[in-house]
Order: C-alpha cells, then structure tokens, then sequence
C-alpha cells in the first residue's frame, strides 16, 4: 500500500499572507488525518515563509499518523528535528532561497556528509530519507549512507508525462527497481497531482509513500479537502 502524506506548506502560505492563525494550519493537519491522509509533511525553510518552528512543534503534538518532515540539514533543521522527533526526516539539498525544491543530491560529493546524518538522526529513533534523481549510481551511494528510504524527486516525471507518460516514467521505474534490489524503501514527490499520480502509482506500485502539496491543496479549493483528499487515495489503487 502506497501512503499518502499530505504536505501542508501552502495552508502556511496563505496563514502566513495576514499573520493570525487563519486558515489553521494545526488542524487542517487534523483534518486531513481525518480525511483518510495516511502522514503530513512539512518543508520548514530558514526564511520560514510558509511553515515556522512553531508549527512544526504544534502539528507533532496533535497528530496520529506519521509525521515527514523535509529540508537542508543545517544546524537549525537538524537541531529541529532531533527535539521535535518525526516519524521520517527527508534530507533535502536546497540552496536557502530557491523558490522550491528543485534538485535530488548528489549523493557521491555528498557522501560522507549524508552518512553522518543518517547515523545520527538513527541513533534517536528516526527514520531516514534522502532526496534523489534516477541516477543509478546516486543511488547507489545513497544506499551506501545506511538511509531507510530515498524519495524520488518527481518534477521531471510530471513534467513530461502531459506530452509522453511513457517516456516520462520509465527512468523512475528503472530507478526504483535499482532501489528496491538495494534494500532502499522508495518515497516520491514533487508536482505529482490528480493527472499524473495513478499512472506512477501503476507503473511503481511498491512506493512506499507520496507527498503531494502543491497541487492537492490547490485541488482542495475547488473540490474541498475531504473529496481532494479521497481523490488522491483513489489514484493509489
Ligand atoms: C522536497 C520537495 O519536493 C518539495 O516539494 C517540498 O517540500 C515543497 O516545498 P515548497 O512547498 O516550499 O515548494
Ligand atoms: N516531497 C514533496 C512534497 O512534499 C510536496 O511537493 P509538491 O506536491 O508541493 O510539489
């Protein structure tokens, strides 16, 4: 079964656009549990333009399901995490202002540095995710760091999926299958939405888990939460 964790930025995004706490961005992760979401993700980026410190805390206490939280591992994300203690910690290589993730690791340069992480975020009981492409030998050497899982960064799947879904897949099936013979649990995320989730889900169906944000919350505008959300479980059939 493929677990759908909804990621909740964009809730802080429009919170964030008056101050107050309205919409809440605490209990709309309440209500999506409610909704049948399987996990909530958040992206806490040092500018705190959309989820902050306090929400991470805030949204850890009330939860039931499995908590990701994602970004760059610097001391402050880092020191984060470990108080806060999330099911999974998604290691996430972006540069301090990008707009939005935008790339997977390279996880050889990068090696020694995602090794120590994924030992130390271990040794207090937390789950482990780096960010990746399709690259086999990225792979390779993320499995090597002793990482849980990988969550494969799937912008350039949707991308492409409009104009050729074969085409489109096939690199993250070859890389999931590489993954799989590692060991590696396989996470995915990036721009996935009500179009093009179900034919990666067909094509990958032992995905662990997806978090989907972007698109999920702006479907909610129209469909509202409860239906969005039942229509993102339905593509994971
Ligand atoms: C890690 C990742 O894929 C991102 O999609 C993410 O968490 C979204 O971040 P923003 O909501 O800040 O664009
Ligand atoms: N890890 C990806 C994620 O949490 C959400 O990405 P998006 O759906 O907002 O593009």
């Amino acid at each position: 079964m493929t677990k759908l964790s909804v990621n909740i930025n964009k809730v802080a995004t429009i919170r964030n656009a008056r101050g107050g706490s309205v919409p809440n961005v605490a209990q709309v992760a309440i209500d999506c549990e409610k909704f049948g979401a399987e996990g909530i993700t958040v992206h806490p980026r040092p500018d705190q333009r959309h989820i902050t410190i306090n929400d991470v805390f805030d949204i850890k206490s009330k939860i039931k399901t499995e908590f990701n939280i994602e970004g760059y591992p610097s001391p402050d994300f880092i020191k984060l995490v470990k108080e806060v203690k999330p099911t999974q910690v998604t290691l996430v290589p972006d540069a301090p202002d990008a707009i939005t993730s935008n790339a997977g690791w390279d996880t050889k340069i990068n090696f020694q540095f995602l090794s120590d992480l994924v030992d130390e975020f271990r040794s207090v009981g937390i789950r482990t995710s780096i960010f990746t492409g399709t690259d086999t030998e990225i792979i390779e050497y993320a499995a090597k760091t002793g990482t849980d899982r990988i969550e494969l960064y799937t912008e350039p799947y949707a991308t492409l999926y409009p104009k050729d879904a074969e085409a489109a897949v096939q690199p993250f099936v070859e890389a999931a299958k590489v993954a799989k013979r590692l060991g590696l649990g396989i996470n995915a995320g990036h721009d996935l939405s009500l179009e093009n989730l179900n034919f990666l889900y067909k094509n990958i169906p032992f995905i662990e888990e997806v978090s989907i944000g972007h698109a999920l919350i702006s479907d909610a505008l129209y469909l509202g939460l409860e239906r969005t959300i039942a229509a993102y479980k339905n593509c994971l059939k």
